[in-house]
Parts: structure tokens; sequence; C-alpha cells
């Protein structure tokens, strides 16, 4: 498979700190890549920095064959490489269905194509009869979704999830998961940050631990797991890594 998405020694610091040094990582198209490392490992922060959130102290990022290093974050969702906040920000005084028509609107007319596209996105996610309810009136996991939604309409090649079922309750985390499997077979790309271990188990083709900045390892969710140093990074962390390891 040809890379979609390729950083080469990115590096990102505050202040004296360095939080991202030397990330080189490669996601093939049509891949799921987990991300996974103990809290302040840089998982965020690496988020911020592909997708113009951050600009990159060093380092190159490149995506669908063009270099998109210091790219605004907007140029970026344009060129096909989407993401998701751990905290989402639907905007709550719209429908559920406005909150998908004002994706790009800019003020112009809203085409009939946009609509029946932002239709069919909200039946693909189950949402439809939320449809004319406003989003404040949505449950956090709910919400989730929403933001999925919006990120469905620039109709991305890859997507970058962070923290995608964090506080969103085991029915509808089940609900999320089973529509990202959805779209991955429909030919999207993913990287995920996340702490749920059972979820990337589920859902990642190749899992990458950063520890400290660095990658400390790469592989399958077993491989990875099995590696003295990724076992070494979790120690004495509390973390879902070590209820999955036992
Ligand atoms: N805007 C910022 N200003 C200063 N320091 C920051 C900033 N963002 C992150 N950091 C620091 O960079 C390091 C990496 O943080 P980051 O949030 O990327 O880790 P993470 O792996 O995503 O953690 P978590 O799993 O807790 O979300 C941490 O030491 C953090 O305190």
């Amino acid at each position: 498979m040809a890379p979609l998405l390729e950083t080469t020694d990115l590096e990102k610091t505050f202040g004296a700190l360095v939080a991202n040094d030397g990330i080189s990582l490669t996601v093939d198209a049509g891949e799921v890549r987990g991300i996974i490392g103990p809290n302040g490992s840089g998982k965020s922060t690496f988020f911020n920095t592909v997708t113009g959130f951050y600009t990159a102290d060093g380092g190159t990022v490149t995506f669908d064959g063009e270099d998109i290093t210091g790219c605004s974050s907007h140029e970026i969702a344009r060129k096909g490489l989407a993401r998701t906040f751990q905290i989402v920000s639907p905007f709550e005084n719209l429908t559920v269905r406005q909150n998908l028509l004002a994706v790009h609107s800019k003020g112009v007319r809203v085409s009939e194509d946009k609509r029946e596209r932002a239709d069919e996105i909200l039946e693909f996610l189950d949402i439809a009869h939320l449809a004319d309810d406003e989003a404040s009136e949505m449950s956090g996991g709910q919400q989730k979704l929403l933001e999925l939604a919006r990120l469905l309409m620039l109709d991305p090649k890859c997507i970058m999830l962070d923290e995608p079922t964090a506080g969103v309750n085991p029915a509808l985390q089940d609900r999320i998961l089973d529509r990202l499997i959805a779209m991955n077979d429909r030919g999207t790309t993913f990287v995920i940050v996340e702490h749920d271990m059972d979820l990337i188990r589920a859902f990642a083709d190749t899992v990458t631990v950063f520890d400290q900045g660095r990658i400390i390892a790469e592989g399958t969710f077993d491989e990875v797991t099995a590696e003295s140093r990724v076992r070494d990074a979790y120690l004495g962390v509390e973390s879902d890594l070590k209820e999955v390891l036992g």
C-alpha cells in the first residue's frame, strides 16, 4: 500500500520541554493506526503539529504526496486530512442538520447536493432521528457522532481521532466503533489516539507507542504490548494497559 501520511523527524518543543523529539511515522492508505503511550508522552502534541494547530520546530509532514509542513489547519482539512478533538464543540444553538450544512458554507446558499449528503451522513451514523434537534440537546456521546458527521461533510481521506469514545457510554461506544469500521471498509484511513486499549486492539491494524516524545515500539497490538520497553513505559502509570496486560 502507498503511504498516505508521513512524518519525518517531527519536532515540537515548549520552552525546554521536547514534547515531540523526532517522530518519523508512515501511515498507509486504508490503514488504521493506533497511537498509545502514557500521559504526557506527546500524542496530542503530535496530532496538533501534524494538523497545523501547532507549528513544527523541525521535520516534515507529507500528506497524499504533498509537503504540508507549515500549512494552516484549514488548508490541511481541505486537503483531506481531518481531525477530531478530545472536547467536542458543535454549534450548540444550531440543529444537528444545520451543524452539517454549516461546514464550509461561508454564508452561501446551501446546495441541494449538500443537503442530500448531510442527510446520507446522518442516516449512516444513525442520528437522522435527531436531525431537527438542537445540538445542545444531544448527549456527550451523540455529540461525538455529530463531530464525525461534520468531518464526513469534508469527505476526508484520513481522519485523526483524539479519544473518540472517552466519556461515552458503552452502548454508544460500540456504535461509534461499528461506524468507524464501516468508514474504514469504505476506504477512510484512520490515526487514533485512545487510552481504551480494548478499542485499540479491536480497531487498529498497527500500533505506535510513544514515550517521552519518542517512538519506542511499533507493530500489532499483541507485538507492542509484549515488548518490555512498552511495559516499562507504563509501569507505575495508572493505565488501561496495566489492566489489559494483567
Ligand atoms: N501548549 C503546551 N504548552 C506547554 N507544554 C505543553 C503544551 N502542550 C503539551 N505540553 C507538554 O508536552 C508534553 C506532551 O503532552 P501531550 O499532551 O502531547 O501528551 P499526551 O501523550 O497527549 O498526554 P495525554 O495522554 O495525557 O493526553 C507534556 O509534558 C505536556 O505538559
